[in-house]
């Protein structure tokens, strides 16, 4: 467990700016030490928005595109194309526009794919997807992901663990289906807390005055079942990368002033 550490910007577009270029520096240190990079993609406007940076940020060429494992921290359980899917948004913000290989991005399945409307089967072909990818050098049956990216809800919720939930107590399965979720569409499919653990970095984005409650819940002591966004954490380093409105009700001392 890694204690978390907190990076504040002024404003949320610096914050996707910065965390993009980080993004990049991380994916070009793994590719360049092992030769490919695994990060794991959030959805939402801070994980959007990050990616949105990215395309625009011409150090992106610096990255191989075709040997980046993509995988994704949850999905909301629609049709394919769904304009709501994390993936399709993922898409229009980023993928579409860079050379990935395709068997390299591993989308959680629509609701009317091979599982049909089953968020149970569909999360146990995903978490059978992770274990195929995971070696013997990793910790369990999931990859040791470089960096996985959370958004974190005004709830407090991350992927698709929101507070109270069966999904936020599961110990054991790597992947879950999420039923009557309290955000809009109710069945998902998201990766455990287990699974999340097994990233070398967890950075949570956290930007906008409505996460402000949230950070200051899930950094101030609250257990994981009611704050899910407080049992996020990687295995070397745990990230929180905010802006001043998001930190705004954090105590100054946990963290530097924000850049101008
Ligand atoms: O529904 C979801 O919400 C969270 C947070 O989204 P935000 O728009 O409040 O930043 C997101 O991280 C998750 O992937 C997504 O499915």
């Amino acid at each position: 467990m890694s204690a978390p550490q907190l990076v504040v910007h002024h404003d949320k577009e610096l914050m996707a700016q910065a965390a993009a270029a980080r993004l990049i520096t991380r994916i070009v240190d793994a590719q360049a030490a092992r030769g490919y990079a695994s990060v794991v993609l959030t959805g939402g406007r801070n994980g959007n928005g990050l990616l949105a940076a990215l395309a625009g940020a011409p150090a992106r060429d610096a990255i191989d595109w075709s040997r980046l494992d993509l995988w994704w921290g949850d999905e909301r359980f629609l049709p394919e194309g769904d304009p709501e899917r994390n993936v399709t948004q993922a898409r229009e913000a980023l993928l579409d526009s860079v050379a990935l290989d395709p068997s390299r991005v591993h989308a959680m399945p629509a609701s009317d794919g091979p599982f049909g409307n089953d968020a149970d089967a569909a999360a146990a072909w995903y978490a059978e997807q992770l274990a195929a990818a995971a070696g013997p050098e990793d910790h369990g049956p999931v990859p040791t992901f470089d960096v996985l990216m959370l958004g974190v809800g005004p709830d407090t919720h991350v992927a698709s663990l929101f507070p109270e939930l069966p999904a936020v107590r599961e110990t054991e399965r790597t992947v879950v289906g999420v039923h009557g979720a309290p955000k809009p569409p109710p069945t998902r499919v998201s990766l455990t807390l287990p699974a999340i653990r097994a990233a070398r970095e967890v950075w949570l984005l956290a930007a906008g005055e409505d996460k402000a409650e949230a950070a200051e819940i899930a950094l101030s002591g609250a257990g994981e079942i009611q704050a899910p966004a407080a049992g996020a954490y990687g295995r070397s380093r745990t990230l929180w990368l905010m802006d001043a409105a998001a930190a705004s009700r954090l105590p100054r001392a946990l963290y530097p002033p924000a850049s101008p």
